[in-house]
């Protein structure tokens, strides 16, 4: 797993020194109650040897959301570890501890406790499991778990924290846990020595989810290949459609690049050619113009090589000339030209990475890997009118999400300020005037090299040289009669994109809210969706509002006939109140709380907060702010003055 959630440091001296005095002072034994129940719980014994747990009730805080689960039994399956000395104490403990680590305002992770009590219930003899919560913002060691709706859970063994899993993957845990007492198991009954294990320090920067998102999953791991495309096809203006073709088939793009081939890099590149009749004139050939050289990337899972060897086989052709609509051409062929004379591929994962390396040998596989990049797309006014549905569809093919899209005319005093750098230029009164003639679409797309990609796409900047240079660049084939201005955008580099973006779709604050009666019951759920829409939760708190805060919240709707309703319904319990952090916030939150009547919800947007919880028309599960104002008005009300950037 790429994912990169912690690094490893020994145990320091002065958390042993803390750890044995705490022994000394009498917390662990004292502190920490034994059950009876064996069977859930294991034998009696001495503190090290012992199931540790609190009695129900001693924590030091109550309430609905710290109830544990096996409460109705009257014991406890998971210990509650309230403050950072009970943590140092727990640290004492021997055996597999493991922490659920939980954020108030959800409660410990009631999906695991059934799996957690079969555990226990399978490894009762031998006394070496235990489990235990502690809430993240009441423990400083967990500082860098606060505000995260993922659950974690801690393994501790013989006192140091030594593997961390995320989410409440049931086989995941089961493994771990039983691995962990397994060895456990070997270790106290002499037949394995301890293994020497660095303990895990938590970072809050590599936790963070940003980094989470932005790393490419293990599933998305890629194999790399060398293509070349033959001069003729170079000058002849056929570069763009056969790396269509190659996209079409399957694999991307990670690199390319136009060069002049040496004599030596033909041979090495064609080295199995060598030995046939006209080999010499091929590398003449090879010689006589630029080629163009791709890095070509295929998912491992899905096996570079032999997918590429079938390649070869297909055969097919590239379509002629290049017009406007060719995407629909490319996927017509004719029967004639197999793919291997179109681009070139080495027959083996050995020989493709040499080529690699020979080649592009400051390609960096890992950067390339990890760049999922989001960048900003303006598709001007004249090309939108007409030629809309094709652009979008280039773009799906290839492989670009739409992430965010707006359609706006922009103000000449907009426009002015989009393109202030190009202010002294020639073409500049007339991008105003393009820019401000009509609505713009505004898209932002994301895939892995998604900058680099799109302005691939592009083509050269002025449509004279692209139709020259590249007749199949989007640029080119959306070229606009006797207009100057090409008709679509892309970012040039990451900081750019970054600006771009922020500039049409600024990050925005909304307040929302889980309404009492599905903050009772579907709570975990709801801030599932918040965070699989990709909102940062910026300020979070769980609270009953009074009468005066509802009637603040709803003041618009004072005097309708269901207010006094409505108002009771936000006070009968406590609500989740959250400041959500996105761009374009306002309206993304109400999209996903979907329709004001559940009703109609289920009809039109079945799949809406609103569809799936809520009770009725007044108990629909959630608020949230109608327009900017009104949310910078409620978070500053509820929050009071916070400064959230
Ligand atoms: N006709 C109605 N009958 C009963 N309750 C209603 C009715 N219309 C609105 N409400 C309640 O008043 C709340 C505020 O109504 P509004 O028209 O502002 O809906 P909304 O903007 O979708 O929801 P919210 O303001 O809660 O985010 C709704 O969430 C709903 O609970």
């Amino acid at each position: 797993m790429l994912r990169p959630v912690v690094i490893f440091k020994p145990v320091t001296p002065q958390r042993m020194v803390l750890a044995f005095n705490l022994h000394l002072l009498g917390f662990g034994r004292g502190h920490w109650e034994a059950l009876s129940d064996r069977q859930l719980l294991g034998p009696l014994g001495g503190f090290s040897g012992q199931v540790a747990v609190r009695a129900a009730g001693s924590c030091c805080q109550t309430g609905g959301l710290r109830e544990m689960a096996g409460k109705k039994k009257g014991i406890q399956l998971q210990t509650t570890i309230c403050n950072q000395n009970e943590w140092d104490e727990m640290l004492l403990t021997k055996g597999v501890v493991v922490i659920d680590v939980y954020q108030a305002w959800c409660g410990p992770c009631k999906a695991v406790v059934n799996l957690f009590r079969k555990l226990k219930n399978d490894f009762s003899e031998d006394d070496v499991l235990h489990f235990a919560v502690a809430e993240a913002d009441s423990i400083e060691t967990l500082q860098p778990f606060r505000n995260k709706c993922e659950p974690v859970f801690l393994f501790c063994v013989n006192g140091k924290i030594i593997t961390i899993v995320r989410g409440a993957n049931a086989p995941l845990l089961s493994k771990k846990v039983t691995e962990l007492v397994q060895e456990e198991r070997e270790i106290l009954a002499g037949q394995k020595e301890r293994p020497k294990v660095d303990e895990l320090v938590f970072l809050e920067e590599k936790l963070s989810e940003e980094s989470i998102e932005e790393t490419v999953p293990e599933e998305e791991e890629v194999t790399y290949s060398v293509g070349i495309i033959k001069p003729d096809d170079v000058l002849e203006g056929r570069v763009e459609q056969i790396k269509q073709k190659i996209r079409n088939a399957g694999f991307g793009i990670a690199a390319s690049e136009e060069k002049m081939l040496t004599e030596e890099q033909i041979r090495e590149f064609y080295n199995k050619k060598r030995e046939e009749p006209d080999f010499d004139d091929f590398v003449q050939f090879m010689m006589s113009g630029p080629c163009h050289i791709l890095i070509i990337t295929k998912k491992k899972a899905t096996d570079t090589i032999p997918l590429w060897k079938e390649l070869h086989e297909i055969s097919e052709s590239m379509p002629g000339e290049a017009e406007a609509e060719e995407t629909d051409r490319l996927e017509r062929t004719e029967e004639s030209e197999t793919i291997s004379n179109i681009c070139d591929v080495p027959d083996s994962l050995e020989d493709a990475s040499r080529q690699l390396a020979f080649f592009f040998p400051n390609f960096d596989r890992k950067s390339t890997e990890q760049k999922f990049e989001k960048t900003l797309a303006l598709i001007r006014p004249c090309v939108l009118r007409e030629r809309r549905e094709s652009i979008m569809k280039s773009i799906k093919d290839d492989g670009f999400e739409v992430a965010m899209q707006k359609e706006i005319t922009l103000s000449e005093e907009q426009a002015r300020e989009f393109y202030k750098e190009h202010e002294n230029e020639d073409y500049f009164p007339a991008l105003l005037e393009q820019m401000t003639s009509g609505p713009t679409l505004v898209l932002a797309l994301t895939r892995q090299n998604a900058i680099a990609h799109w302005r691939e796409m592009l083509g050269p900047k002025t449509i004279e040289e692209a139709k020259k240079k590249n007749p199949n660049s989007l640029r080119a084939k959306y070229a606009v009669d006797n207009l100057a201005i090409n008709q679509l955008h892309g970012s040039s580099s990451l900081t750019d994109a970054q600006k771009e973006l922020e500039f049409f779709f600024p990050q925005e604050h909304t307040l929302a809210l889980i309404k009492p009666a599905a903050a009772k019951s579907h709570k975990d759920e709801i801030m599932q969706k918040v965070k699989d829409a990709g909102f940062t939760i910026s300020k979070i708190k769980e609270e009953a509002l009074t009468r005066e805060m509802a009637t603040q919240f709803y003041k618009d709707h004072e005097g309708k006939p269901f207010f006094e309703e409505l108002v009771t319904c936000m006070t009968e319990g406590p609500s989740v109140v959250m400041v959500l952090t996105k761009e374009n916030a306002v309206q993304e939150w109400r999209q996903l709380m979907g329709p004001t009547d559940p009703e109609v919800a289920k009809e039109s947007y079945p799949e809406s907060i609103r569809a799936q919880f809520a009770q009725n028309i007044l108990s629909n599960a959630v608020h949230g702010s109608s327009n900017r104002e009104h949310a910078l008005e409620s978070i500053e009300y509820v929050f009071g003055e916070i400064d959230i950037d």
